[in-house]
């Protein structure tokens, strides 16, 4: 089938620069648990937990008439001792992959297995009850939250792949980046219309990703429900482009 370039575009490389704190985000209040880095050169440590929030008020921006008890939901929710545990484990390295760029490397998550299994945990408190049907991570790291989410709920996992990985007939989208474009692509007959989706990844920045995912999605007639991550870069409003789905996140980059 063919490509198409989805009106959901990102105006900046997926590799981002980090904007100073004196630039107000604009955004709704969504975040949970913000990441800091520390002095050292990798390494981040929280320093004070000072704006924890639940992860459940944090995220849904309830423009979609079908997730507005998912705001329900956040909105009565308390703050969750398990956030300061996993913004701890995101490791930030300066300068990766080029220099300028604050990498939010979730592999030191991975080693933590409180750490992890609470992220997950928090996802399935969250989603068992939403019926969801599919679970649509997005390669790479959406492959390593997304099974045990789906798992659990119940649901069925579809991978989001980048172009010619994946060996049956695909749709595809394209997404820009500051110079270029990219593409994503899903299998056909993977998702049914009618299908429920939760899309997952590790980290949404300008939102270019999450965009073309949902663009797949809805082409064969899924209904994505909302969109999660770990992790949200929210000086770069990537929310602002996900033509009002949901997003729902755990922990925010400063
Ligand atoms: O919100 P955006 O600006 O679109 O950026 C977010 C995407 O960038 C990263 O993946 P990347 O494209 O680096 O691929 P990888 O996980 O395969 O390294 C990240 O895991 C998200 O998928
Ligand atoms: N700063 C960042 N860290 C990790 N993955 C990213 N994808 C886009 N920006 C990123």
């Amino acid at each position: 089938m063919q490509s198409s370039v989805g009106v959901c575009s990102s105006s900046s490389s997926n590799w981002l620069f980090r904007f100073s704190a004196a630039a107000a985000p604009l955004l709704p209040s969504s975040l949970t648990f913000p990441i800091s880095k520390s002095s050292s050169s990798s390494l981040i440590t929280l320093s004070t937990p000072s704006l924890i929030s639940s992860p459940l008020r944090s995220t849904a921006s309830a423009s979609a008439a079908d997730s507005s008890h998912l705001t329900e939901m956040a909105s009565n929710d308390a703050q969750d001792p398990r956030l300061p545990r996993i913004s701890s484990a995101i490791r930030v390295i300066p300068d990766f992959p080029k220099p300028g760029i604050m990498f939010q490397d979730i592999t030191t998550l991975l080693l933590d297995t409180k750490a992890f299994k609470d992220t997950i945990d928090l996802f399935v408190e969250r989603y068992r009850d939403q019926n969801i049907s599919v679970v649509a991570g997005v390669e790479a790291r959406g492959f390593i939250f997304g099974p045990p989410i789906a798992l659990a709920i119940g649901a069925k996992f579809v991978p989001m792949r980048k172009p010619n990985k994946l060996p049956g007939e695909v749709i595809s989208e394209e997404y820009s980046l500051e110079y270029g474009t990219d593409k994503m692509e899903m299998h056909v007959g993977a998702v049914q219309a009618g299908d429920r989706a939760l899309v997952i990844d590790d980290l949404i920045a300008t939102g270019g990703t999450l965009c073309a995912a949902i663009k797949l999605l809805e082409r064969v007639g899924a209904q994505v429900v909302e969109c999660a991550c770990v992790i949200e870069l929210p000086e770069l409003k990537g929310r602002e482009k996900l033509t009002g789905k949901p997003l729902f996140v755990l922990v925010k980059g400063a």
